[in-house]
């Protein structure tokens, strides 16, 4: 081992690309003004031993830490994450970010402990507790690489555990996978890499495409593809992790296994597809595996209801033995799916309520409830009554109609900021409102959800499924690409869906597209206005709107004016002819007669056309 041994900074770090340039010590110093808490570590004690992987946020170190006292020297191994280059100007950024999540770790159990922080050759290294190995290690010496449904089922527990106490205390994890949940000596489950892609969210990376993908592709939900766009992120984006990682465990097959990242982006954003779920599984497992892999994170179990889940099986005990989970895919529907959205806002006696909208629609299904106040429980489940005003009692309601209205807000309603801010759009979804007002908003160009009063905002116009809409006259230049229909004016889209902070993804219906291969689009709300038939004045506008429904509409409508121009064309030919005939017979027939007193009557002069026209248009000779 000991020839193995590398000191720190003499290493010969060939392979790496370095910063120029850069000061350890002028490093050293910042860390150590920027924040005091994050507890320093001189890199001369740091022998780094040999390299234990190699991720997209840096590289993992067997590491040995000398802790010098005045009688002796002590020797112990840690790991240490070794970020890639990060450029000077985010690095305080990403310091002050440690310190927060350094402090926040302290006394959080089941995650791995972190020692503190140092730079070798201008690289952040991040020190912590060395473990020896890791699920992800374990499963690869399995057969069949899966575990049995009673350890996953343990580690499972204790994991939720660590991530539903980060997750109290405001940290998303955001790379949860087998390989970083390490063991320790006992075989107990330990939470590692803890929050790194949330230390470098928003911070520039060398990489662009580190930047736009926080986290390991087979692993991430689809808000964590670009969030600032598809996000924002959210504790349910670790959901989505977690149950990859339960599926891979159970099944010892890694999600979209052999696919590419772009195949991935590919399968899991735009098609909306879920990884693979086995069958064979307890239904709750089963079902709180569908919930976390929901498109939409505002559908999926927040890790407290995981963790609900996992120990009520637990608490089974004996029974999980015989659960034998099986490759193939579950048929499982979403009829005895719970609705987790649910759990997360429970009405309490006093609160205002309306009835609730559907997702992404405008309108509410029915208007049972206009406005009302919650006035007490059933015992029945679910069910609450609420007080009408006009009704003389009260009604009894389930609570998955109801919405909770504080100070004029509910969850999921269109809100604009008062105050601009140019680093994102003014217009968002609101995602929560608590009773004291405080709301927390996604938006276009922010990562995470906007935290702040409800007094900072007001109502917006809502979107839903199916509107059409185009770009309003007075944006010249788009936040997203926007096509253009003949004559350069923009064109009018179809939205097909909404995402969580309120970006819009359109299809154009009305443009035969051959370019964009799912010929979908995005759009800024605060940038588009509504397009139908009531607001499109005259005739023209109104038939240029029906273009919008479908391209089939100009062709079918020029194929059909042709016709009709063809058909009218013929029938004028027709009795233009006709009535020709008829005055060139007229005129024959008088001639005729004109000649028949001429000679004596008899017909037999009559050259054979003349007779045949004649004869054909019905016109009997004179006799
Ligand atoms: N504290 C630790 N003790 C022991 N092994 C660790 C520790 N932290 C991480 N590892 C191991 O180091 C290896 C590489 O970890 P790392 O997190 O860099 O890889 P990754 O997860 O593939 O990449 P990234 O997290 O950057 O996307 C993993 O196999 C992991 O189990």
């Amino acid at each position: 081992m000991a020839g193995k041994v590398v000191n720190a900074l003499s290493a010969s770090f060939s392979e790496y690309e370095f910063v120029e340039g850069d000061d350890d010590d002028k490093l050293r110093t910042v860390i150590e003004a920027s924040n005091p808490i994050i507890p320093w570590i001189d890199p001369s004690v740091l022998k780094l031993r040999h390299r234990i992987g190699r991720g997209a946020f840096g590289d993992v170190w067997l590491a040995t830490y000398q802790c010098s006292t005045k009688d002796y020297d002590q020797y112990h191994e840690v790991a240490i994450k070794m970020l890639h280059p990060i450029k000077q100007d985010a690095m305080r950024t990403l310091l002050d970010k440690f310190g927060d999540l350094y402090s926040k770790c302290q006394h959080v159990n089941n995650i791995c402990s972190l020692h503190g922080i140092s730079i070798i050759s201008g690289r952040i290294c991040i020190v912590m507790k060395f473990y020896e190995g890791s699920v992800g290690d374990k499963m690869t010496r399995l057969e069949g690489g899966k575990l049995p449904f009673p350890n996953v089922l343990r580690y499972g527990v204790i994991l939720a555990q660590g991530i539903s106490e980060l997750h109290s205390k405001g940290i998303l994890v955001l790379n949860l996978k087998p390989f970083n949940f390490l063991l320790n000596g006992t075989d107990q489950a330990v939470l590692g890499d803890i929050g790194i892609p949330y230390l470098l969210l928003g911070v520039s990376l060398p990489s662009s495409d580190t930047t736009h993908r926080l986290g390991t592709p087979n692993y991430m939900a689809p808000e964590q593809w670009r969030p600032e766009i598809r996000g924002p992120l959210s504790f349910e984006t670790d959901s989505w992790g977690f149950a990859c990682s339960i599926v891979q465990m159970l099944t010892g097959v890694v999600p979209w296994h052999g696919k590419s990242a772009d195949e991935i982006y590919d399968l899991v954003v735009r098609k909306q597809e879920k990884p693979l779920i086995p069958s064979g599984l307890p239904p709750l497992v089963e079902n709180f595996l569908l919930g976390c892999f929901e498109y939409d994170f505002r559908c999926r179990p927040l890790m407290k209801d995981i963790l609900r889940v996992f120990k009520s099986l637990e608490i089974g005990g004996e029974d999980v033995v015989h659960w034998t989970v099986s490759n193939k895919k579950s048929s499982n529907t979403a009829s005895d799916y719970k609705e987790w959205f649910l759990s997360k806002d429970c009405l309490q006696v006093g609160d205002e309520v309306r009835s609730r909208k559907p997702p992404r629609s405008c309108k509410p299904e029915n208007m049972d409830v206009p406005e009302g106040n919650v006035v007490g429980s059933t015992d029945e489940d679910g069910f609450v009554l609420v007080r009408v005003s006009g009704i003389h009692d009260p009604l009894r309601v389930h609570v998955s109609r109801l919405e909770r209205v504080t100070l004029g807000l509910a969850a999921g309603d269109w809100v604009r900021l008062k105050e601009e801010d140019k680093r994102h759009s003014p217009v968002g979804i609101l995602h929560s409102i608590d009773r004291d007002g405080t709301v927390s908003v996604g938006f276009i160009g922010l990562e995470t959800l906007l935290k702040g009063s409800c007094s900072e905002f007001q109502m917006a116009e809502s979107y839903c499924i199916g509107q059409f809409i185009r770009l309003k006259s007075n944006v010249l230049s788009p936040r997203f690409d926007w096509p253009r229909k003949r004559g350069g004016i923009w064109a009018t889209g179809k939205i097909c869906w909404i995402l969580p902070n309120g970006c819009l993804v359109v299809k154009f219906p009305g443009r035969l597209s051959i370019q964009e291969e799912s010929g979908e689009f995005l759009a800024d709300p605060a940038e588009v206005e509504v397009v139908s038939f009531n607001n499109c004045p005259g005739l023209m506008k109104k038939y240029q709107h029906l273009e919008d429904f479908h391209w089939a509409v100009r062709p079918l409508v020029v194929a059909l004016g042709l016709f009709t121009a063809m058909k009218v064309g013929f029938f004028i030919g027709k009795k233009i002819r006709r009535s020709k005939a008829g005055r060139r017979s007229s005129s024959i027939h008088s001639e005729v007669q004109h000649m028949d007193e001429q000679t004596d009557g008899s017909p037999a002069w009559v050259p054979p056309p003349v007779a045949n026209i004649l004869f054909r248009e019905g016109a009997a000779p004179a006799r």
